[in-house]
């Protein structure tokens, strides 16, 4: 284990500031400050910029449930958040527990590293879900698999294979060995000056490898550095009762990008996911969609365009299996989600529209 000195104090281009946000300030709010939240506490979080961390409190009417590590905020010399910037990307989950709702991951993460193992850890039906999951976000997924040098039975490629099918939108799929430096510089494409990555998966497939070899500390080591933070960690029950410290933290790297630590992402439920669900299964959809009947079940209805399908040997039967329990998994729970939220997607997607047209020339009103 290296131990390098902490990363130099980086500028807000690096900590992921653009002109997406910028674009959403006036000239009046510029003179307060933005910061990034690096980490959340029960009553305020810690926000970062290029002079350095600051402790944040929130308003009457913003909880911190609102709020997620990589946000982008106002807040004024007190301290007090104003308000939190429309979000690039936005990971959001089911909370774990038997109550239904909506819990925030992480925000603005450009990349997220989805990682397995080639080993028992591969499942297809897990990767969807994650892979669903980014593109809900507004992510780019990447997986690792990890654990090349194990690799029995199989060969790695087999496995990159199966992964790269899920879906197009997958960015790249990575074999490697985490412990090998060499295999660990092929991720630092995507861990550049203003970057922002995260890594999701399993127990035990890497990820602490990976993220200590990115980082070149040790991961428990780098909760406790980061920048200063009050204490407080938020604990949480899982699904099975165990309690586990799910803080989640945002850290620099050397590179100038960021890393937002997830840990404890045991449970991975959709919720509000149906965009990256239907994007995951899209030719699945399209077909649905030429079944005879609207509300068509696909289950032995006459005209059924996906049982055609299947009969034909043109769409295997188990992935059309994958994607129904997806689907009516968040369905049951998509109910409960609120309407701000829902407001919120459509602002993102507004923004995200205005700046892709005003890209030829217009200038936004405030840089840095
Ligand atoms: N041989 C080999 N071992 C690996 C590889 N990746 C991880 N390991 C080992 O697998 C074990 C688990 O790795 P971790 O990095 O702790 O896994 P994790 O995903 O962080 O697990 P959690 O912290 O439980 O979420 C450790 O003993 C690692 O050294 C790999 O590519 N090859
Ligand atoms: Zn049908």
């Amino acid at each position: 284990m290296t131990d390098r000195p902490a990363a130099p104090m980086h500028c807000n281009a690096d900590l992921g500031w653009s002109r997406y946000f910028a674009d959403q300030i006036t000239e009046d709010e510029a003179r307060i400050g933005f910061y990034r939240i690096t980490h959340l506490e029960r009553a305020g979080a810690t926000g970062l910029n290029e002079a350095g961390p600051v402790a944040l409190h929130f308003p009457p009417g913003l909880t911190t449930g609102e709020v997620a590590v990589g946000d982008w905020v106002l807040a004024q010399d007190t301290g007090r958040v104003v308000r939190i910037l429309t979000r690039r990307s936005l990971l959001t989950r089911r909370a774990a527990g038997p109550e239904v709702r909506p819990q925030l991951i992480a925000a603005n993460v450009d990349t997220l590293f989805i990682v397995t193992s080639c080993n028992a850890d591969f499942n297809v039906a897990r990767l969807e879900r994650y892979v669903a999951l980014a593109l809900e976000a507004d992510t780019t997924p990447v997986i690792l698999l990890t654990k090349t040098d194990l690799a029995t039975g199989r060969p790695a490629e087999d496995y990159a294979a199966e992964a790269q099918a899920i879906s197009d939108r997958i960015e790249a799929v990575l074999t490697l060995n985490s412990k090998d430096e060499n295999d660990l510089k092929r991720l630092r494409k995507w861990c550049g000056a203003g970057q922002s990555v995260a890594f999701i998966g399993s127990s035990g497939v890497g990820k602490s490898t990976l993220i200590n070899g990115l980082t070149g500390i040790d991961r428990d080591a780098l909760r406790a550095r980061s920048v200063p933070q009050a204490t407080g960690d938020i604990r949480e029950d899982d699904a099975k009762g165990r309690h586990t410290t799910t803080a989640r933290s945002l850290h620099l790297l050397d590179g100038g990008g960021v890393l937002i630590d997830m840990p404890g992402m045991r449970e991975l439920g959709l919720i509000d996911a149906a965009a990256g669900i239907n994007t995951v299964f899209e030719d699945i959809v399209d077909l649905a969609a030429t079944c005879r009947f609207r509300d068509c079940a696909h289950d032995g209805e006459p005209g059924c365009a996906i049982g055609a399908a299947i009969d034909a040997g043109a769409l295997d039967a188990e992935r059309v299996e994958r994607w129904r329990k997806l689907t009516d998994e968040d369905n049951r729970n998509t109910e409960s989600v609120g309407e701000k939220r829902r407001r919120e997607k459509k602002l993102s997607r507004f923004h995200k529209r205005v700046q892709s047209e005003g890209q030829q020339g217009k200038q936004g009103k405030y840089r840095r």
